[in-house]
């Protein structure tokens, strides 16, 4: 057969594929078409050991534009990270904190990302519930922290090993193309398509298999708290969106977020520290009494009763409650319109935020900053360029202001 003309080759080609497929529907309130995968952040397939280092436990998306046919665009200066084990509430583990951070401190040295949005995915594929987190697993939480997993190891910076669930050895796999949370194709595809019945589950079961992985060897964790503080320093606003369940250490990181949006329908919040012996006497207390007064601020951490998207409103735990099916496009909306304001601005605010309840590690943060627009002045270059030419500086043309 002959070869078609150079022409009418370019003709029947099709055209080159996006650079930026849609992504796997990670969450049901999750919608493909305002994100991409990210380079060196790419998600696990659930194989029975994923030595790969792909993330497992958080997802990581950045944001985008496409045009109709959902090609790529352009970028978005916004991110979004997600708690991704919605069969535990969102329950963090030293794994889950290892891509927590990993991801967030790519946010903060992505030099052309203003806003960072933190949440959950779900719905749980055992029982329908949503959750934000609901802080450290308790399945594997030792003496001395929370426990790695036997063949954990670190790759890519992260700690990857072992994520076989006990009563689905196999891994709720992925199919490749957009697909929901469960791993069916999403959009239309997903309406026609049964979901696959989810596998039984024995609560008892699946706490002795958790426990049974565990890695004695290696020291327990709680650097959640390193979440915490990174979230708190990082020029950048972080916004949580909170899909349900904000419960222990995920209703503190809740609290250390910068803005919060809440779903009217499944948002819960509940600070049940106290119920299981433990106590977040850093942000998550202080920082919250400033928030909400400290008697409220007591009475949370005290009686740790359940309290609402609507109450957490009223009471300054969040900034808003909005109906379940908005919550992301919302969040999305925020973090858009915090990205288009001066990222100077911004930052300085932000730190400044901070400052006072910091105290000295705040004002060294704020300082930070502030060296770096020093940096930035004729007076400041001049001091430099003194030094490097051997020679007295001249501060002559600038002035003394007050
Ligand atoms: C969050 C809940 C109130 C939700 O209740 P609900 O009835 O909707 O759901 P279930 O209870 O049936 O949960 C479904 C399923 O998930 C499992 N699960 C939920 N949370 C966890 C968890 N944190 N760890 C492990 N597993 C979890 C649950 O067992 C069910 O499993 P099945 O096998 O039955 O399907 C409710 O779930 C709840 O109260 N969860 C526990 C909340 C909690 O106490 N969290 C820990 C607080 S301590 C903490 O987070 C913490 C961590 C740190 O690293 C710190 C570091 C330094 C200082 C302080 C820290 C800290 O406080």
């Amino acid at each position: 057969m002959n070869e078609p003309a150079p022409h009418a080759r370019a003709h029947t080609h099709a055209a080159p594929a996006s650079p930026h497929p849609l992504p796997h529907r990670v969450s049901e309130i999750f919608d493909p078409a305002h994100w991409r995968e990210i380079d060196g952040f790419t998600h696990g397939t659930s194989t029975p050991r994923n030595l790969s280092g792909d993330l497992t436990d958080v997802t990581y998306h950045r944001g985008c534009v496409r045009d109709a046919d959902g090609a790529w665009v352009r970028d978005l200066p916004v991110v979004r990270v997600a708690f991704d084990r919605p069969e535990v509430r969102n329950a963090f583990r030293p794994r889950t904190v290892d891509e927590l951070y990993r991801a967030l401190d790519h946010a903060r040295m992505s030099g052309d990302v203003g806003a960072v949005i933190l949440t959950g995915n779900g719905p749980s594929p055992r029982d329908g519930g949503w959750a934000f987190s609901s802080g450290g697993d308790q399945r594997i939480r030792g003496r001395d922290g929370y426990h790695y997993e036997r063949n954990d190891e670190p790759a890519n910076g992260t700690a990857a090993g072992d994520d076989v669930d006990p009563t689905n050895p196999a891994g709720p796999a992925r199919a490749e193309g957009p697909t929901d949370h469960a791993g069916v194709p999403s959009s239309a595809a997903a309406d026609t398509a049964p979901e696959p019945a989810p596998a039984a589950h024995d609560h008892a079961v699946d706490v002795a298999a958790a426990q049974a992985r565990v890695d004695t060897a290696r020291a327990g964790r709680l650097h959640i708290l390193e979440v915490q503080r990174l979230i708190r320093t990082m020029p950048k606003v972080v916004i949580a969106a909170v899909p349900g369940w904000a419960a222990g250490g995920g209703h503190s990181l809740n609290v250390v977020c910068d803005l919060s949006l809440a779903s009217l329908e499944h948002a819960r919040f509940k600070q049940t520290d106290a119920d299981v012996g433990s106590f977040d006497a850093g942000y998550g207390s202080a920082l919250l009494a400033r928030q909400v007064g400290d008697k409220r601020a007591r009475e949370i951490f005290f009686l740790a009763r359940t309290y609402d998207a609507a109450d957490a409103e009223r009471w300054g735990v969040v900034n808003e409650a909005v109906p379940h099916a908005e919550l992301e496009e919302r969040a999305l909306e925020w973090a858009a319109i915090v990205a288009g304001k001066s990222p100077q601005a911004i930052r300085m605010l932000k730190l400044a935020f901070n400052l006072a309840d910091d105290g000295l590690a705040g004002q060294q943060v704020f300082a930070g900053e502030a060296t770096r627009l020093a940096y930035m002045t004729d007076e400041a270059v001049e001091g430099r360029d003194a030094f490097l030419q051997r020679r007295e500086p001249d501060w002559s043309p600038f002035p003394y202001y007050f």
